[in-house]
């Protein structure tokens, strides 16, 4: 199912929450909706839903207007971070809850129902759990388990508002290449909120980026990632060093042991272990400027040890200038389509 997104804006009060949005999702894309608190992500998500009424624009499910369109219609299925489990109903409940309570000439017998939970709770490999109460499985359990409720009926739609936003990192990290096979396994248009830059980049075929109510930038990852239209997505998109009004990532400035080229002499500060990648704190001696380098292990093996204190030599290689690429190359000014 894809959807259009046609200049939809929504206020609340006087405050633009949604700003002229102009979107298109292809059938079975997996788009992550990016962006900082508040940037309207979970606004958009939920007129997609028919949670949300808009105060303008139309929004298209395969060329057909479903504006106005009810919830039930929309054969869309959620899983939200609050979106709890009900807790008095077992796990097979809560996954056959949708498939129950359809009108009685679409709701499928008891047996076909049963049948149907059971292909559900084997495919999330939780099928030793269909007696259990929300209360007796862990986080990462209870959101499969929605994941599973969500695609009980089938829908055309997958919407996931920050559903791993609760978890700890590592079941984090492990739901992302779950929720990731399960959507190459079922091709199930998938629209997914994050303001995690490292979860978009992972998982989506498609980033939005949003701030303030409009779309920024829309793209494949790397794109981006690599050719940001702006100042904020490059800053959003990844960790920064600004020098006079320029940017590097970190992992783009280089250090070594002797002058080289327009190297210019640092002061280590600090030096961060962080699994394979080493993060240093530096300040360059000319200009008093603190920075930040990042060595994988490969680059960091190259210069040796480095400890607080040491003196280094640090070139910044790749310096991106956005008020020199405004002035050469004029931003798109419309509307973006993916
Ligand atoms: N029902 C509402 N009434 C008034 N203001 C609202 C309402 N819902 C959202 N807003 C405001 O609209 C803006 C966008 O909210 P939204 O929840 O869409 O942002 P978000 O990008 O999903 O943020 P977060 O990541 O924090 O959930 C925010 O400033 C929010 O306070």
């Amino acid at each position: 199912m894809g959807i259009t997104i046609e200049k939809v804006s929504k206020n609340f009060g006087e405050y633009k929450a949604i700003n002229n949005v102009y979107l298109e999702i292809p059938s079975g894309d997996f788009t992550a909706l990016l962006g900082p608190s508040g940037s309207g992500k979970t606004t958009l998500l939920r007129m997609i839903a028919g949670l949300e009424n808009l105060d303008s624009g139309r929004i298209l499910f395969n060329d057909t207007d479903y504006t106005n369109k009810a919830v039930k219609e929309r054969r869309v299925g959620f899983v939200f971070q609050h979106y709890a489990l009900f807790k008095h109903m077992s796990v097979f409940d809560n996954i056959a809850f949708g498939l129950k309570v359809k009108p009685r000439h679409l709701r499928p017998s008891k047996e076909e129902i049963k049948e149907k939970v059971y292909d559900l709770l084997k495919f999330i490999q939780l099928e030793h759990l269909a007696e259990r109460y929300p209360s007796q499985v862990s986080g990462g359990q209870k959101q499969r388990i929605a994941l599973a409720r969500a695609l009980a009926v089938e829908p055309d739609v997958l919407l996931l508002d920050e559903p791993f936003g609760a978890l700890d990192a590592k079941v984090r990290q492990e739901l992302r290449h779950w929720l990731r096979e399960i959507h190459e396994k079922l091709k199930i248009t998938t629209i997914f909120v994050t303001h995690d830059q490292e979860e978009a980049l992972e998982m989506a075929d498609t980033i939005v980026v949003m701030n303030e109510g409009k779309v920024v930038q829309t793209g494949t990852p790397e794109e981006v990632y690599r050719r940001p239209v702006n100042e904020f997505v490059y800053r959003f998109l990844g960790r920064v060093n600004e020098v006079n009004g320029r940017y590097i990532r970190p992992h783009e400035v280089s250090l070594k042991r002797a002058p080289l080229g327009e190297s210019f002499p640092a002061k280590v500060v600090h030096v961060h272990f962080i699994g394979s990648t080493v993060r240093i704190q530096l300040t360059r001696l000319d200009e008093d400027i603190l920075f930040e380098a990042e060595l994988n292990e490969e680059k960091y093996r190259e210069i040796g040890p480095i400890a607080k204190g040491e003196f280094v030599y640090a070139q910044f290689t790749k310096l991106v200038d956005f008020d020199f690429q405004q002035k050469v190359k004029p931003l798109p000014q419309k509307e973006s389509v993916l």
